[in-house]
């Protein structure tokens, strides 16, 4: 029997390459397959940075504020705010930092420049008087596309290019306590492994990078090209072959241009990196930084403390779509409307025991049924967690079957069927939306009940 009967596509995939044959990854030997996320990494929000470059209407200073203090209020303990020598609401809005105890002592303030002289002096000038601990953060691409197009500079005089950004640094806030700095290597994961390994060497030997003064090294897919084994490997290379590795703080940066910045930095943590920078639902250049709610949920579901507080998630998913002026999609994972909705019978029957199996396990344990184990089917978390209800658990349309019409009116009235009456309801209710092709609601399932 001839199963697969695909033919080639018309499309020019000819025209690209695979990730091997432009850039080199060495590890052998790698050790992140078998390791286990059992902690949350440093999460830093660089939304009101990366994810602001890339809206249409970059976040006025009200904006601004009121994402920062949601970030503070989420728990983040350490925050890119903007890009200070691009654009005068960044740098006043660091100044307002400075001028106000918006920023709570224990909260870094990260902020982002180019290795250029005059965008650095203006980046240092927009910290001066900060009390917060202060990360000055110098981006560079060194991937070889960005430095024989974008710079025009081969590999020698791309480190000159860096190594005077990162001397500028040092001069200009290398004396102020509370400041430590950070080296992106821009476009890391399409640049040579030996290539980026050297420069990030020779940035913590400039810096002096020491374990009271730490340089944090990001390593970010710029542009997301590979699978994310491949990432893994780019990071657990640097993370065994770093200098200094006591001394610097290895944190990636994914973007989601193949739909898989989750699990790059998920992989990438795995590999040895202790921090992820990222936004909230994933908003930033293209397709997205990482989602930092993700990733942190994530952990959630998996019995590991996120370390950062999304049990009213609807509230802090209305204040980033108020900034950022975009949507959060239905079905984005732990927020979206429909994530914990089954239209689906079969669903909707599993789910409908599972309710009633938490319920009495609760009383047999004599616990509260927010306390006990979740393994309702379908329903990855409680959704109570996140500061949800259950109302919306259950939907019914021409997909559902008895369970979900019994669950909706046990639910909304109390009214419990018996077998019978289900499968008898559930068939007036299936007449129904056959010919209106429309959802039922709990109202509607019980007029139909009553009709009889
Ligand atoms: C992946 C990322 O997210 S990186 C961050 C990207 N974010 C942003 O660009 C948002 C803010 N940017 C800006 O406001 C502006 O681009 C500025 C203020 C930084 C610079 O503006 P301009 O001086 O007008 O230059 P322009 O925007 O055209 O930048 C390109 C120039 O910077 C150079 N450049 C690009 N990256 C870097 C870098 N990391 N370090 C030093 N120079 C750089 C380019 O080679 C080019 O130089 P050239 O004009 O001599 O060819
Ligand atoms: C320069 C870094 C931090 C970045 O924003 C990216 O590579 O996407």
């Amino acid at each position: 029997m001839n199963w697969n009967r695909q033919q080639p596509s018309p499309m020019p995939s000819h025209r690209y390459r695979d990730v091997f044959s432009r850039v080199d990854v060495p590890l052998t030997g790698r050790t992140w397959p078998s390791r286990r996320l059992e902690q949350a990494p440093l999460w830093v929000p660089v939304d009101l940075r990366d994810g602001n470059q890339a809206l249409a209407e970059p976040m006025d200073p009200l904006r601004k504020r009121r994402f920062f203090e949601q970030l503070v209020a989420t728990g983040y303990k350490e925050i890119e705010v903007g890009y200070p020598s691009a654009s005068q609401t960044d740098h006043d809005f660091v100044r307002l930092l400075a001028g106000s105890d918006l920023a709570p002592p224990d909260v870094t303030v990260v902020v982002f420049t180019a290795a250029r002289r005059d965008l650095v002096e203006r980046t240092v000038e927009s910290v001066r008087g900060l009390r917060n601990d202060v990360v000055v953060h110098l981006y560079t691409a060194t991937a070889p596309v960005w430095r024989d197009v974008v710079l025009g500079r081969d590999r020698a005089e791309l480190t000159d290019l860096v190594l005077a950004g990162c001397r500028d640094v040092l001069e200009l806030a290398g004396d102020l306590p509370n400041v430590r700095f950070e080296f992106s290597p821009e476009v890391f994961n399409l640049t040579e492994p030996g290539f980026a390994l050297e420069l990030c060497d020779a940035v913590t030997a400039l810096w002096e990078a020491s374990p009271d003064r730490p340089v944090i090294l990001n390593l970010p897919a710029t542009v997301e090209v590979a699978t994310p084994n491949v990432y893994a490997d780019q990071i657990e290379f640097m993370h065994r072959n770093l200098d200094r590795r006591d001394s610097v703080v290895l944190s990636v940066h994914p973007h989601n241009d193949r739909g898989t910045g989750v699990a790059c930095a998920e992989l990438a943590v795995l590999a040895g990196a202790q921090r992820v920078e990222g936004c909230l639902f994933g908003n930033g250049e293209r397709t997205g930084n990482v989602d930092l709610v993700t990733l942190a949920l994530n952990l959630h579901a998996q019995g590991v403390d996120p370390m950062v507080d999304f049990s009213r998630i609807d509230d802090v998913r209305r204040v980033v779509e108020e900034c950022n002026r975009i949507p959060v999609h239905p079905r984005h994972p732990y927020a979206g409307d429909l994530v914990h909705t089954a239209f689906s019978g079969t669903h909707q029957d599993a789910i409908r025991k599972g309710f009633a199996e938490h319920r009495a396990r609760a009383a047999a344990q004599g616990r509260p049924e927010r306390e006990i184990a979740w393994r309702v089917p379908y329903l990855p978390v409680d959704p109570a967690d996140l500061g949800g209800d259950y109302e919306a658990v259950v939907r019914v349309n021409s997909q559902s079957g008895k369970g979900g019409v019994a669950h909706l009116l046990e639910s909304a009235y109390g009214i419990e069927l018996t077998r019978a009456e289900q499968v008898a309801l559930a068939r007036r209710v299936q007449e129904r939306t056959d010919a209106t092709g429309r959802e039922v609601s709990a109202a509607e399932v019980l007029a139909l009940h009553t009709a009889g």
